[in-house]
């Protein structure tokens, strides 16, 4: 039986909130393990404010798992039992227990006794502080699992598995955290052949298609090299490249046109170049639905694709979409893994 883990990220946020909601519903409850990771206290303030009553068994050793039957279990590192966390506020607090759940389920991942992951969102300057010297999820994950931050590629799919039948956009990106100053080297032909594969087999895979955009990193995509010359030199050797293993490639297209066309349905994903090239067209259209995944790990992860939503704490006003198809699209590739 295939067990799924979900860390509750930064308590002081909207991850326990969403947990408690989920599985408040009876429907929500499969055939397969689930494994939240946090402090306990946090769910209680969730289930105290929503009037839900305790769903979940407590295991004292996380790798106890590996001997129940199908069900909602909690785990709780000892060292978070006695730390307060503020509801919507950013403290180191914080951030020490979204690392220390990070730990756990890493553990369990790489023992196998877990095979998915769920993460709810953290605030990464408070993980940092806490002492985790990460950028996010994805560079966390990436070397503790000993893949490398290199070989692995953020995915925000605006399409959740229950789908209707719209055109969703989905978006790769060649470099995920690093400062837009950094951004012009770290985009290299070994990184976009590799986010290419990566982007290529999860659409098909997925059943989303095969047509993949690539964008140009200047304005209008370079100009003909008469407005930067990455295009010429680095971006279009690597569609070429990419093109020669059989790949369904365009490009390299203008980054401020390309997501229309995409969301229309022209294509199956788009591999854009940094952070905020991609995900302010993704989220403009799906915000609070989409699903954030990380290609190239051993085994799936999948998040909401928005962050802590301190303001929203506490109002019921934050929608739970996004955490929903976070969670089917954990199970669904989970699952496909399996076959
Ligand atoms: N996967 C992760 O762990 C992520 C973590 N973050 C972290 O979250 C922290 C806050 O980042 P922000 O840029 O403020 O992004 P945010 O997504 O937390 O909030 C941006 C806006 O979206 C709203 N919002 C957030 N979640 C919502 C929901 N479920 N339903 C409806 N509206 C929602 C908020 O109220 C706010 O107005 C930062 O520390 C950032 O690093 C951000 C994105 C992903
Ligand atoms: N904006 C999405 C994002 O930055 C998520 O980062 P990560 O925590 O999944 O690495």
């Amino acid at each position: 039986m295939r067990t799924v883990c979900i860390t509750l990220g930064d308590p002081c946020g909207l991850g326990p909130e969403l947990v408690v909601r989920h599985f408040a519903r009876e429907s929500a409850r499969r055939d397969e393990k689930v494994l939240i990771i946090g402090p306990e206290s946090a769910l209680v303030r969730e289930m105290d404010r929503h009037g839900v009553h305790p769903f979940y068994v407590r295991l004292d050793k996380p790798e106890d798992i590996e001997n129940q039957d199908a069900d909602v279990f909690l785990y709780e590192p000892p060292q978070l039992s006695r730390l307060g966390f503020v509801a919507g506020e950013a403290t180191r607090e914080g951030g020490l227990a979204a690392g220390v759940s990070l730990d756990v389920a890493v553990s369990l991942l790489a023992d196998g006794k877990a095979d998915g992951l769920l993460t709810c969102p953290l605030n990464k300057a408070m993980l940092h502080k806490a002492g985790f010297d990460f950028p996010g999820h994805t560079e966390f994950l990436a070397e503790k699992l000993g893949v490398g931050k290199e070989n692995v590629c953020m995915h925000l799919c605006g399409h959740a598995p229950k789908e209707d039948d719209k055109p969703k956009l989905r978006v790769s990106l060649v470099t995920t955290h690093p400062p837009i100053c950094e951004v012009p080297k770290l985009v290299t032909g070994e990184r976009i052949l590799h986010c290419l594969r990566l982007t290529n087999d999860f659409v098909q895979a997925m059943g989303f298609g095969n047509r993949i955009a690539v964008c140009g990193l200047n304005p209008h995509a370079g100009e003909g090299g008469r407005i930067g010359l990455e295009e010429e030199t680095v971006i279009t050797p690597a569609i070429e490249a990419a093109r020669s293993e059989g790949m369904n490639i365009s490009g390299p297209l203008p980054a401020d046109t390309v997501f229309h066309f995409a969301a229309k349905g022209e294509y199956a994903a788009v591999l854009a170049m940094y952070h905020d090239q991609g995900l302010g067209p993704l989220k403009l259209l799906h915000f609070s639905e989409a699903v954030n995944v990380t290609l190239g790990l051993p085994c799936p992860r999948t998040s909401p694709d928005h962050g802590t939503g301190y303001d929203l704490v506490g109002t019921g006003r934050a929608s739970i979409k996004s955490f929903q198809a976070a969670y089917d699209m954990v199970r669904r590739l989970v699952e496909s893994k399996g076959k």
